[in-house]
């Protein structure tokens, strides 16, 4: 009789290139798991529409398992415990796993050593994080020296094919049900924009990859669009692990043109893993600690101007559009991210945390390390960072990256404005009665957040 090993699954959810189930087949009948764990992340729990996707990518997950002759058994509880209890039921002699960044799982990963073998392995990234360092051995803090760094170690190896057979061990291990786990909203359910846009799992991403690398070339020319798709909208398929950074690269760096700043974005996914190793909390924590005294407002009608926020109701036709995005789709065009993360800091003078939250609750590609990244990055709080005082002006953003039709689609209020008015329909004199006013003005904003800046130095 065959040992059987524990094959640990996290956001590594797919067949191929996945160096830890190729690890668990070399070494027995192999039972896979996943282990909802909501206790370890603590504040970083998955958000809402995380746990739609994680729904349907482990569904899609069993489905091409069980075509291989194996199953995913799902768990729930803490990950050591979890794990520990079925090496006991199975009797496997170890765990093998993907390593993955974020702090809690770190944590996981070295209490799970403590109780049992675990075999961690690399795959998630063009190179494992923390194995690009600078000259002196150290690791790097900002983005362009280290891209430089990785690049000179690319390409990352060919991705290994889906293995033929997995075999399986003698007896199955009892699982729960899927459905039991309710990560599908219900009431209300907000999520039936979502499957119109996304289709979760190996499959679904290898078929976004496949249409993408058709016009990767003209990448740079495009991706800056928000009403075209000019992006590869792969990062949720990228954040579970249903594709690898080696399995995109390998498939469009030949694609010529200005395939190469693509890369460079896949670059920064693994910049933002850099960042949290060396800063874990950076999440909840400035990197720099020049703004650590801002005074950011708080109070009811900070509130209230959160939720206008979050509702897509600010009066700024672009914020507004970008905020329905999200909501509806669970993503949001990168450029409208920007000015979406801007507004609600700079203008609103509303901590970057909180919407570092709405985000994280609200993405179907909500990354810890990316997410962070990002925010401290609008901020002017991260260690690789925009100035605080660089205030993004999202009425001349809109019509630069001609943003019309994107409004259109995403405020139905304004869908019958022609032109550029769409772009500040109150400033044009045709504001629709049902289309708020705007929250403040641009300059007045401006000006607080300045003088909010020099009263923290
Ligand atoms: C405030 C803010 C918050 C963000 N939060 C997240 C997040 O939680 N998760 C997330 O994956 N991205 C985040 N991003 C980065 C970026 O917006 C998304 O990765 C991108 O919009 C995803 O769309 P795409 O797959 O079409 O990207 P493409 O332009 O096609 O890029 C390819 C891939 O590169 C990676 N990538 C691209 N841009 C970045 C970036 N700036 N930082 C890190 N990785 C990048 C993603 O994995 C993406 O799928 C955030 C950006 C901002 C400004």
């Amino acid at each position: 009789m065959t040992d059987s090993v524990l094959l640990w699954l996290r956001r590594d959810l797919r067949l191929a290139d996945q160096p830890a189930l190729l690890a668990a087949i070399e070494d027995g009948a192999v039972i896979p798991v996943y282990i909802l764990d909501d206790d370890t992340p603590k504040h970083y729990a998955m958000g809402g529409a995380s746990r739609w996707w994680l729904h349907h990518s482990l569904e899609s997950l069993d489905a091409a398992l069980r075509a291989k002759g194996s199953r995913l058994i799902l768990r729930r509880g803490v990950c050591d415990v979890e794990l520990a209890k079925l090496a006991e039921e199975t009797g496997a002699k170890r765990v093998h796993a993907i390593r993955h960044f974020e702090p809690w799982w770190r944590n996981a990963e070295r209490a799970v050593a403590k109780r049992l073998d675990l075999a961690c392995h690399d795959g998630n990234y063009l190179a494992p994080p923390g194995s690009v360092t600078t000259g002196s051995g150290g690791q790097y803090k900002i983005f362009t020296p280290f891209w430089r760094a990785l690049k000179a170690t690319l390409p990352p190896p060919e991705p290994s094919h889906v293995p033929a057979h997995i075999s399986a061990p003698t007896h199955w291990p009892k699982s729960d049900s899927l459905a039991d786990w309710d990560l599908l909203p219900t009431k209300p359910d907000w999520s039936t924009g979502f499957g119109k846009e996304w289709t979760p799992g190996e499959k679904g991403a290898h078929k976004r990859m496949k249409a993408f690398a058709d016009h990767a070339d003209r990448y740079d020319e495009t991706r800056n669009l928000p009403s075209v798709e000019g992006s590869s909208r792969l990062s949720p398929h990228l954040h579970f692990g249903e594709v690898s950074a080696a399995q995109v690269w390998h498939a469009v760096a030949d694609a010529g043109g200005s395939v190469d700043v693509f890369l460079s974005e896949i670059g920064w996914r693994d910049y933002a893993q850099t960042v949290i190793q060396q800063y874990p909390d950076y999440g909840t924590k400035n990197g720099r600690d020049t703004l650590d005294d801002l005074g950011w407002r708080t109070g009811k009608s900070a509130d209230a101007d959160l939720e206008a926020w979050q509702q897509g109701r600010t009066g700024y036709p672009i914020v507004d559009a970008g905020m329905r995005q999200l909501w509806t789709t669970g993503w949001m065009h990168n450029r409208v991210r920007m000015i979406t993360a801007s507004f609600l800091i700079k203008h609103l003078l509303i901590d970057w945390r909180k919407g570092e939250r709405w985000f994280w609750d609200c993405l179907v590609d909500a990354d810890y390390g990316s997410n962070a990244v990002n925010w401290q990055w609008t901020a002017g709080t991260g260690i690789d960072s925009n100035m605080f005082v660089r205030i993004m002006a999202p009425l001349v953003q809109s019509p630069k990256f001609d943003a019309g039709d994107y409004i259109r689609e995403w405020v139905p209020e304004l869908a019958g404005i022609k032109g550029d008015a769409v772009h500040d329909p109150e400033e044009a004199g045709c504001r629709p009665r049902g289309y708020p006013a705007k929250i403040i003005g641009h300059r007045e904003a401006r000006e607080r957040a300045l003088e909010a800046a020099r009263q923290a130095r």
